[in-house]
This record gives C-alpha cells, sequence and structure tokens, in this order.
C-alpha cells in the first residue's frame, strides 16, 4: 500500500477566518493526492510510523502554499503576451487580438502555443486555470488534452461570438455557435478527464446577440456548467453595451436575463459595475476576476478590490494574459497591490489590501471564484494537495533574508521579491507535476 506522504515544517494559506494563516512546526499528510491531516509536528511525532509514512522535511527558509488559481487567462493570446499594448481594448481586439485568435484554426499551430502557455503558468505556480480558447472547437479540445498531458487543473472555454466582430473571426449563427459549444461540452465531459472541466464562454455582449446568450444560459443551467465572461472592463465598452441593449437594466442585465449569472459564473474585471449591480453578484453568487495587469496595461481603469472584499463578494486574480503582458500570478498579487494603493494616493481615507489579501486572492478567493472551494484552494482536510514548494534559499533566489524576519515576512518577501525560481515544486493532486515527461514545447 502507498505511504501517507507527510511534509512536515512551515505552511501558508487561506481560511474562511484569516485571509493568512501560517502554521509552523506542522505536518500535513498527503494520501492518494488528497489531504488526510493537517496537526502540530509533536501530534505526529507520537503516531509517525516508517512502513505508513513518508516524511519530507522543510528547511528554514522553505515553506508549502496552496498552488495559485488564475480565474481569468486567454491561452491563444499567449503569443502576444508582452507586445501590442498600445491600444484601448475595443481598439486592441480588432488590432491585436482577433487575427491572432483567428490563426487557431491551424490545429498544429493551436498545439504549439498550448503546450508553451500551460508549461509557463505552471511553472509560475497556477495550479489551475480557467482558460479562454477560440471560437475553434479542435484547437479548444487539444487545448484540454495538453492540460491534461500536463497535470494542471482547468476550465477551459469554447469562445462564442456571433455579432460584431470581423468577417474572418466570427461564428456563422447562432445554431452554429450553440450546436460547436454542446459539442465541445459534451466531449469534454464525456473523456472524463479528473481535472479538466468545460466552461461556458460567451466572449461578452458586444460580440454576442442575446439570442446566442439565451441559448447559452439554458445550456449552462441545463448541464449545470460554469460560465466566464467579460463586463464592464472599460468606459467605452460600457457605453456600446448601453446602446445594443437598451431594454437591460445595466450590463449584468443584459447577462442576467439571458440566465447566465449563476454562482458557478465568473465575471472578468468589473472596474465600472454600478452598486446595484455588485449587490446582485453578491446575491446570485457570482464572482469577479481582477486582473490587475490587464486594466493597467491597455490602460482600461482601477478596479475596486477593497470595495469588493468588503461587501463579501468572492473575487479572485487573473492574468488576462494578453490585455495582461504577464503569466505569471505572482506579477497579478504583485500589481494588484499597486492598483489598490493607487486608490489610497487617490483617496488618503481608502484602506488599500495587503500581501495578505492579494494572497487569498491568489488561492483560496480563486477558488471560491472558480466555485471549487470544494476541492481546492486551502489546506483543508478532505481537499485535493495542489501547493507549491517555495525555497528562498534556492540557486538564483532573488530573496535575502536577515534575523529578524518573521515567518510572514519570508511570505511577504516572496510575494514581492519572489519569482518563479522560488517555486521549487508544483504538486496538483499530490503529484509534482514539473516533473512529468511531456512533449518538449520549445520545439513546437
Ligand atoms: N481583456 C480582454 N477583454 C475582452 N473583452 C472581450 N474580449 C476580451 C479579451 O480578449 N480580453
Ligand atoms: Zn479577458
Amino acid at each position: 500500500m502507498a505511504k501517507t506522504q507527510v511534509y512536515c515544517g512551515m505552511f501558508v494559506h487561506s481560511t474562511k477566518k484569516d485571509y493568512m494563516r501560517i502554521l509552523q512546526n506542522h505536518a500535513i499528510g498527503v494520501k492518494e493526492g488528497k489531504i488526510v491531516f493537517v496537526e502540530e509536528m509533536i501530534k505526529f511525532q507520537l503516531k509517525a510510523n516508517e512502513k505508513e509514512h513518508e516524511v519530507i522535511k522543510l528547511n528554514n527558509n522553505e515553506f508549502l502554499m496552496p498552488g495559485m488559481i488564475d480565474t481569468h487567462i486567454h491561452a491563444p493570446q499567449y503569443p502576444n503576451a508582452g507586445k501590442g499594448l498600445d491600444q484601448g481594448l475595443l481598439e486592441w481586439l480588432n488590432k491585436y487580438t482577433f487575427p491572432t485568435e483567428a490563426k487557431f484554426k491551424e490545429l498544429e499551430f493551436a498545439k504549439n502555443t498550448y503546450r508553451k502557455i500551460v508549461r509557463r503558468t505552471l511553472e509560475n505556480g497556477t495550479t489551475t486555470a480557467s482558460y479562454y480558447g477560440t471560437i475553434h472547437i479542435d484547437a479548444c479540445l487539444a487545448l484540454c488534452d495538453i492540460i491534461e498531458e500536463n497535470g494542471q487543473r482547468a476550465l477551459v472555454g469554447k469562445v462564442n461570438m456571433n455579432a460584431n466582430s470581423p468577417d474572418y473571426y466570427i461564428e456563422e449563427s447562432v445554431d452554429v455557435s450553440v450546436s460547436e459549444t454542446k459539442k465541445f461540452v459534451d466531449e469534454v465531459l464525456q473523456k472524463k478527464y479528473p481535472r479538466v472541466l468545460p466552461i461556458i464562454t460567451p466572449r461578452f455582449a458586444i460580440s454576442c446577440s442575446q439570442q446566442l446568450m439565451d441559448a447559452l444560459g439554458l445550456l449552462a443551467i441545463e448541464k449545470d456548467l460554469h460560465v466566464q465572461t467579460h463586463i464592464s472592463e472599460t468606459e467605452d465598452e460600457c457605453e456600446m453595451v448601453g446602446k445594443l441593449y437598451p431594454e437591460c437594466e445595466d450590463y449584468l442585465d443584459v447577462y442576467d436575463k439571458a440566465g447566465l449569472i449563476r454562482n458557478k459564473t465568473v465575471l472578468g474585471h468589473g472596474i465600472y459595475l454600478s452598486d446595484k449591480e455588485r449587490k446582485k453578484i453578491k446575491q446570485k453568487g457570482a464572482s469577479i476576476s481582477h486582473c490587475p495587469n490587464s486594466n493597467l496595461s491597455i490602460r482600461s481603469g482601477i478596479f475596486n478590490a477593497r470595495q469588493c472584499l468588503s461587501e463579501g463578494i468572492k473575487v479572485g486574480l487573473g492574468t488576462d494574459v494578453s490585455g495582461g503582458y504577464s503569466p505569471s500570478m505572482m506579477d497579478a498579487m504583485r500589481t494588484a497591490i499597486h492598483v489598490s494603493n493607487m486608490l489610497t494616493i487617490k483617496d488618503r481615507t481608502h484602506k488599500p489590501i495587503t500581501h495578505r489579501e492579494v494572497f487569498m486572492m491568489a488561492t483560496y478567493g480563486g477558488s471560491q471564484a472558480l466555485a471549487i472551494d470544494h476541492l481546492v484552494g486551502n489546506f483543508e482536510v478532505g481537499k485535493e494537495f495542489d501547493a507549491l514548494l517555495v525555497s528562498l534559499d534556492c540557486p538564483g533566489s532573488q530573496v535575502d533574508i536577515f534575523d529578524d524576519d518573521t515567518p510572514e515576512d519570508l511570505v511577504q518577501k516572496f510575494i514581492f521579491l519572489g519569482d518563479n525560481r522560488n517555486i521549487q515544486k508544483v504538486f496538483v493532486n499530490g503529484e509534482d507535476v514539473l516533473q512529468r515527461k511531456v512533449p518538449d514545447c520549445q520545439k513546437g
């Protein structure tokens, strides 16, 4: 019988009560990918037994944290990461994003790109991602296979768009868009991937007709599926949605009328939501994916994370590659703090979010946002062990530790100064997935 792996040392995670809880001199037992106990080391030592337990001791400059959860990322936009940031959202979509996404008609190009982004996010500690694909079903199915092959956990969406889109990148009709989506969902579910699920992905209200959104809302309800889309990201976009849907009360109402606002719905951005819209999001149990790098890079606006958190809305973090140039969730944490600091600079009564809140949003908050907090997000007994082994004194580390650094200082320094080199192991369901032998993505 396989032994229980027991990690001994320091752990940091978020709980319902604490954004950041640090457990020193603790032991976490992992069996068949799941957390079977979390207890003080002295307690574990009383029952420790060589036949049953494989003990892995962390050193003083190491800790374990939950794997990070990217609640909003466009896998096909990865070739554009770090370029084409000179336009605002609507122009940026037309000039750079749609031409790139259209290339995913070519399956080999799609596979090579998807291998790169899945590997890159894993190396940066993203154990779960909610991916937008393109309108191409074969490429989206290939993305699912590649995620599975690499051992990542994910939601994958075939994008729907049938309006206000260029001729070379648009779905023919509502019927085609819906039937392709059904086919995609059925194929993904049939494969019974242990950790990959489909997510209904109407791009945003501008590129979908009401009829299409109605059909997608029905499908989501019928099959109890996750939903992701964009909302209130820029002022231009909000104005255009107001003109396209004059009969709706507000932007959220466009989606809500279609049945798309559920407790498994994650809404990207939400910068310009009204009090009324936020109230409804909270009431419906939907969530917001805050994508700070993207919001600054394409100059969309300043999201008020403090306000949403204090209102009790579920908030996760997203990289939003390639509106956001970085695929790293560490960048998302840092940038979220800076965005919140900007609000404080403008209004000294605003209480900025700290390393504690961004840590929560990158881990437990992300799991709540994607409605997978019963499976992952923190180190609760019964959850799957998705975790990062962080070392601050590994070769190449850019973090220096001093005698008076507290355990929380170590975590804070990792958030601000750390990078992928400090992420020594990436566990998904208990397995160190960086060790997997997969096709070399650099050869693509
Ligand atoms: N950031 C971002 N916003 C969008 N709104 C509609 N499509 C997109 C997209 O691809 N990226
Ligand atoms: Zn996006």
